[in-house]
């Protein structure tokens, strides 16, 4: 294993897919040990664009985006594969690239391959890394398009920290779990992040999971971050009408973090 600790940073960010960009002039930086951070913002507002600049997949009209670095648009080869091994990003979409008719089994051996010939591995057994995000031995031999939404979120976590990534980008990771299991999957994924110092970013529209995961979180609007800061300071006194509207739809955890200040 790399005994120095990845970067990735992305430095005066422009990104998007019309001439008026979501995304004006963005910078974030990401290491191992690091606090973890959230970006929020309402929907379309370009955090699924920013996520994609980060991880090399939408090239940025402007800024660079680097991986101890190196320009993560040109690693090639090894250095290719350490980065995706390194650095693990979780979309809302679930299995991108991945097929449908592969089974659970499969798609987690793969992994486990990769991480291994990237000096990753962390001898965990296929079952080990399913029961990370609570995902019994019953789920082995099924095919990946059979699983549900909550399950499928579920595996694509489980499949990137089978990794031991050192960065982590999760976009709104826990949309399809219910409470029950959203309250279980960020739970472990708190002790995790904490346990192994992985590196975090999280993008959601939800302040609740953010306040659970993040210590900073930033908010986006009008291409830029807006406003900063803890996701108690967010909830409790949002200064920017942009972070007002998200927090007005977290009445719950507003009146649960003020009965704690109280
Ligand atoms: N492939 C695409 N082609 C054209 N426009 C796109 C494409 N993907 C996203 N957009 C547009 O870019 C803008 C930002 O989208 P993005 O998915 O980054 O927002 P978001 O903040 O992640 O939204 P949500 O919270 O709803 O997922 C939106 O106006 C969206 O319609």
């Amino acid at each position: 294993m790399s005994s120095k600790q990845s970067v990735l940073s992305a430095s005066g960010i422009v990104a998007g897919y019309t001439s008026r960009p979501s995304i004006n002039g963005v910078s974030v930086e990401l290491s191992k040990g690091a606090p973890a951070l959230g970006i929020t913002g309402a929907s379309g507002v370009g955090k699924t664009t920013l996520a994609n600049v980060l991880y090399g997949q939408l090239k940025p009209a402007a800024g660079r985006v680097t991986f101890d670095g190196a320009a993560v648009s040109k690693l090639r080869l090894g250095a290719k594969k350490r980065f995706q091994t390194t650095v693990r990003k979780v979309g809302q979409n679930g299995f991108f690239g991945l097929d449908g008719e592969s089974t659970v089994r499969r798609v987690v051996e793969d992994d486990l391959k990769a991480a291994r010939k990237a000096g990753r591995a962390s001898g965990e057994s296929v079952e080990q890394i399913l029961d990370t995000m609570f995902l019994e031995p019953r789920f082995l031999d099924r095919r990946l398009r059979t699983l549900s939404g909550g399950e499928r979120q579920r595996l694509t976590l489980a499949l990137a920290l089978s990794t031991r990534p050192e960065i982590l980008i999760l976009d709104e990771p826990t949309t399809a779990l219910d409470p029950t299991l959203k309250d279980k999957v960020s739970a472990r994924l708190r002790d995790l992040i904490a346990e192994r110092e992985i590196g975090l970013l999280v993008f959601s529209h939800d302040l609740d999971l953010l306040a659970r995961l993040c210590a900073q979180v930033h908010v986006l609007a009008e291409g830029t971050f807006v406003e900063t800061g803890t996701p108690r300071d967010l909830l409790v006194s949002p200064q920017h009408p942009a972070t007002r509207d998200i927090a007005e739809a977290y009445p719950e955890a507003v009146r649960a973090l003020r009965a704690v200040q109280e």
